[in-house]
């Protein structure tokens, strides 16, 4: 293989990149962006590394959720903050029921750049360059709009480091306290239809939290208690970005990716001889690539090969978005190619990607029953297989949202003009994800 650096992934083909016109402008930005603050620590990323290694081994749940698309328009406190809140109140339902630590990792602080299926988009028989997420272009449909601006990427960095500012705060400043986190999830149980059914073990979170209280362990004095941590992510899909924002760590020596604390390689990008595989071997962030219903297993092992030679645990992270009629099929031989060959990999699963269908109102849903089929059956595959379903990685908002149909209040094909609010795929909205975790905690339990 020939030498990595920061830049070598720039010899190989791209694909799902923008075009833009002003070239100077765009290497100015570049350049500036390079001299920037990074955004995360690396000695961070090794924490992360770390729990994805106890992950891997079976020891660990990662719970990996946010946004498609995050928003520059849509970039404010309440938004981060209901996010930040259904992930840790998901994350409880998860660690209470599994009896593992769950790894909380948001796609926040950074998921601004989008693949997409055509270069172009068609509406009342105009045709402009497809938007590509608010780090690229905007979604407004004008000529104008959909140009690629490089200033966008200055932006980016800006809103992620904002966001992260805040998440910090959450997440070390009171909001993530265990009490209050179970209080809102007894609050969502109140009104829901099925209350009966999930009110158990919520009683039984309040009940030990209460315990635990008696005997003398509480927020004041426990930091468990009181503090969380969150890790970031995003598709590392614009490798100029990346590469800025890519620095070699003072304590280790080695390149790390500071845009994030994990970063993945999406289904569209991720050939073994592409630029994307060849960005991320060189880092040393811990990292994941999707995995659709194509792949085989010679591939799959060339893609360990590639970004995990060493075997390390929680370094790779594979997560399977096949679709509910087909994941039953295809994991299986590739959870038993991996266990033969020895290799060591965090399995997640994507219930999001290979289900999405347009509903007879015109919009991209998805349906909560195939979301949760999926997942139902990536954990009947682990324990058939006895590999370890390390976890799950949700498109999800903590608004109250109309983008996926079904779940508890049985949103329908109609519902879905209501509060269709994404700037890209349709997420499972408050209601919906904790409905999830509750019927995810049932798998976890068995
Ligand atoms: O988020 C994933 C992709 O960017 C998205 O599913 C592509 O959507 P499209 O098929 O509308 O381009
Ligand atoms: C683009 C995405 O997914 P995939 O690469 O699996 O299609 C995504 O996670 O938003
Ligand atoms: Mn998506």
């Amino acid at each position: 293989m020939s030498q990595w650096s920061i830049d070598s992934w720039r010899n190989k083909p791209i694909l799902q990149q923008p075009s833009y016109q002003d070239q100077t402008l765009l290497n100015d930005v570049e350049k500036k962006l390079s001299t920037y603050p990074p955004l995360v620590f690396a000695e961070e990323t090794r924490q992360l590394h770390k729990q994805l290694g106890e992950v891997a081994q079976g020891k660990g749940f990662l719970l990996q959720g946010g946004d498609c698309a995050e928003s520059f328009d849509e970039f404010n406190a309440p938004k981060i903050r209901d996010t930040f809140k259904v992930i840790l109140q998901m994350a409880i339902v998860l660690t209470f029921a599994g009896r593992c630590p769950v790894t909380k990792v948001a796609r926040m602080a950074g998921q601004y750049a989008k693949p997409r299926s055509a270069d172009t988009e068609t509406i009342n028989g105009i045709t402009l360059p497809c938007y590509r997420g608010d780090i690229v272009n905007s979604l407004e449909f004008t000529e104008q709009a959909r140009l690629p601006d490089p200033n966008r990427l200055l932006d980016a960095y800006h809103r992620s480091a904002s966001t992260l500012n805040l998440l910090r705060a959450f997440a070390q400043g009171g909001l993530a306290d265990l009490h209050q986190v179970n209080r809102w999830n007894m609050a969502f149980l109140e009104n829901n239809p099925l209350k009966e059914r999930y009110q158990d073990i919520a009683k039984r979170i309040e009940d030990t939290l209460a315990f635990m209280d008696v005997i003398g362990l509480n927020s004041e004095n426990t930091s468990a208690l009181q503090e969380t941590n969150l890790f970031t992510s995003h598709e590392a899909l614009l490798l100029n970005y990346e590469q800025a924002l890519t620095r070699i760590d003072t304590l280790t020596g080695k390149p790390y990716n500071c845009s994030a604390h994990m970063v993945w390689i999406g289904e569209r990008t991720r050939q073994l001889d592409h630029a994307h595989i060849e960005f991320f071997r060189g880092i040393h962030n811990p990292v994941g690539v999707k995995i659709g219903p194509t792949m085989q297993g010679d591939e799959l092992m060339r893609i360990i090969d590639a970004l995990n030679p060493d075997d390390i645990p929680g370094r790779l992270t594979f997560i399977t978005r096949m679709g509910a009629d087909k994941l039953g099929d295809h994991l299986p031989p590739l959870l038993r190619r991996v266990k033969e060959e020895g290799r060591t990999v965090v399995w997640s699963s994507d219930p999001m990607h290979g289900n999405t269908i347009k509903a007879s109102s015109g919009y991209k849903t998805r349906n909560f029953d195939a979301i949760l089929t999926e997942i139902k059956t990536f954990f009947d595959a682990h324990k058939a297989e006895g590999t370890h379903a390390g976890g799950i990685h949700l498109e999800m908002t903590g608004q109250h949202v109309t983008e996926c149909t079904g779940g508890a209040y049985k949103i329908s094909d109609e519902d879905l003009a209501q509060a269709y609010q994404t700037q890209c795929d349709p997420r499972l909205n408050a209601d919906q994800v904790l409905e999830m975790a509750f019927l995810v905690a049932d798998h976890l339990k068995r």
